[in-house]
């Protein structure tokens, strides 16, 4: 590929394998994601979309291969709602705080900048009214949006996200999606696990179709073809 030009990618993936108990989850995975673009991580129920995401943020230890990422700034991740507890007591405005974390100095308080910038974040979701709410007080859409309001208030370069627009409304939908656009416009990479192929081409550029190995990863116009799909789902 001699048209691609060092400095490229975001995030390298070699040979990875990855395995909860024995059965490998992902087999042999080597992938490239591509800078300052959206990339949608596609596949069946259990393809290993989230392990994958894991497995590139060094919360899974692979069986075998390696990560390597080359961004100028930190990394954010949004996992999956479901998983996370959200009776952990906590008011809106401490989730987003935490965002801030890699910000801060060792064993140093939030700073009146921190929570400004945290405070900005919620704004910019919608959700600035709520910030003294506890997060186990809010509807799941809500809690989409504090999430992402963490990961703007993280101020990253590279983020990952897991099924940000699962089970949120049209409009929650289109605000994450415009927020998500803003980032990349500021220049920073983004990955994201998503399930609706009838919004792939107008929300991503770059797609990897994936089922326990990769069926295919480019641009969304090469790779989101009927045959890949087929390939990728086993059906049709
Ligand atoms: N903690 C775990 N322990 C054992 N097996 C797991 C664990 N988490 C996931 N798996 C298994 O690994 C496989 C991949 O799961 P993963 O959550 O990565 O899939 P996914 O593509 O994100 O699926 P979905 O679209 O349903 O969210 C599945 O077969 C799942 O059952």
């Amino acid at each position: 590929m001699g048209e691609i030009m060092e400095g490229t990618w975001a995030v390298s993936v070699e040979n990875l394998t990855v395995a909860y108990d024995r059965a490998p989850v992902l087999c042999n995975v080597d992938l490239h994601l591509p800078k300052g673009q959206m990339t949608a991580i596609v596949g069946p129920n259990g393809a290993g979309k989230s392990t994958l995401l894991k497995a590139m943020l060094g919360l899974m230890k692979p069986l075998s291969g390696k990560v390597t990422f080359d961004v100028d700034g930190g990394v954010g991740y949004v996992p999956q709602s479901a998983s996370v507890d959200w009776d952990f007591p906590a008011t809106v405005q401490d989730v987003v705080v935490m965002g801030r974390y890699g910000h801060l100095g060792w064993l140093r308080r939030p700073t009146a900048k921190d929570k400004h910038i945290s405070h900005l974040a919620l704004q910019q979701v919608g959700m600035g009214a709520y910030g003294k709410r506890q997060i186990s007080q809010l509807s799941g859409g809500q809690q989409q949006r504090v999430f992402l309001a963490r990961a703007l208030a993280q101020e990253a370069s590279l983020y990952f996200l897991d099924e940000p627009f699962k089970g949120v409304d049209v409009e929650t939908e289109a605000v994450i999606v415009a927020l998500l656009k803003g980032l990349k416009a500021k220049g920073k990479t983004l990955v994201v696990v998503h399930h609706d192929l009838d919004t792939i081409e107008s929300y991503f550029d770059h797609i990897v179709l994936i089922n326990q190995q990769i069926i295919g990863a480019g641009t969304v116009g090469t790779v989101l073809t009927q045959e890949n799909l087929r390939r990728t789902y086993g059906r049709g």
